[in-house]
């Protein structure tokens, strides 16, 4: 799309969100991006306003079971409430849509006037002491597709306001993620329920090999998924304060050491059999019933932290 056909689609999606939206509404403080299974927290919303991703001009819509494709508006927290809008489902790469696609809804959120971005997902942990449950405030990440020419800011810019070079050196807002930790202690979160992270974007829709996992893990990550990278980028750009929260649903399986085939068969020549070890294999499944387990805390602490913004 070029930068004309841009600004007119953002024009048009504006306008069919704005015509369906009271006025309490039309001036969304917050927005949310809900990960795998994480949509619940629209429970949470009063003066609820749903559309659907396909009544929007210029949306996708997500094809990936746990997305709901449709962006809920409404008043979330305390008091009065603050007027947030959330993305009930995402856009990833894998499913075949362009980075401008995947970043779309940020960039029409910024322009809706939100000035913080709370996003949600679904990670695989890289890090023993970081277990199945937790969920992970992240404070860095490592994007290899940004680094080699997948990044979402790549070609013209939407605006000539944009910055051309953008430093990501403080991408992950320290006063969000200061109001993450102490709304866990309003809520009486054990300790260990949130933990900090970095988190690894890879584009999937694989899931990692033990060698793959072993190698983000020595490079730094902490936990893996196969989104939020191209919506912290582009929110940065935007000038928002971005807040990752990643909820761990499966341990990326990085055994000590290989089965031996070699060994097995030299052994079985020789009459010893060697029973093999258990084989573990991740699946969407697992993520989304740890999502749906884990989906209340979730709720809770966005909640939370949207009522302290
Ligand atoms: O949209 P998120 O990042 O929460 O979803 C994760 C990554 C893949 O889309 C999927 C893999 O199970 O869950
Ligand atoms: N790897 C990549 N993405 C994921 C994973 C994982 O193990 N779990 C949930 N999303």
């Amino acid at each position: 799309m070029g930068k004309e056909s841009i600004a007119t689609s953002f024009a048009d999606s504006l306008a069919a969100i704005r015509s369906k939206l009271p006025e309490t509404l039309q001036n969304p403080q917050v927005g949310i991006i809900c990960g795998s299974g994480l949509s619940g927290l629209v429970g949470s919303f009063r003066e609820t306003v749903i559309i659907k991703y396909e009544d929007i001009p210029g949306f996708s819509t997500s094809t990936v079971l746990g997305h709901r494709s449709e962006l809920a508006f409404g008043l979330l927290g305390d008091g009065l409430g603050v007027p947030v809008v959330a993305m009930l489902g995402r856009f990833h790469c894998y499913e075949g849509h362009s980075l401008p696609s995947v970043v779309y809804p940020v960039r029409l959120m910024a322009k809706l006037g939100i000035k913080d971005l709370i996003i949600t997902n679904a990670a695989g942990s890289l890090n023993p002491s970081i277990p199945v449950g937790t969920i992970v405030v992240i404070q860095d990440h490592l994007a290899l597709p940004n680094l080699t020419g997948m990044n979402p800011l790549l070609g013209l810019k939407t605006s000539p306001n944009l910055p051309r070079f953008l430093p990501l050196s403080d991408a992950y807002s320290p006063a969000l993620r200061r109001l993450a930790f102490l709304a866990a202690h309003k809520l009486q979160l054990p300790d260990e329920a949130l933990a900090e992270g970095t988190y690894a974007w890879v584009s999937g829709p694989t899931y990692e090999t033990p060698a793959e996992g072993r190698f983000l893990r020595t490079i730094g990550a902490d936990v893996v998924g196969m989104s939020t990278v191209p919506e912290v980028v582009t929110g940065r750009e935007e000038g928002l304060n971005v807040m990752v929260l990643s909820l761990v649903t499966n341990f990326v399986v990085i055994p000590e050491s290989y089965r031996s085939i070699r060994e097995e068969v030299h052994s079985e020549l020789a009459g010893k059999k060697i029973t093999p070890p258990e084989v573990q294999v991740v699946s969407h499944e697992e993520v989304l019933s740890i999502g749906k387990e884990k989906a209340d805390v979730m709720r809770r602490l966005v909640e939370c932290v949207v009522s302290t913004i």
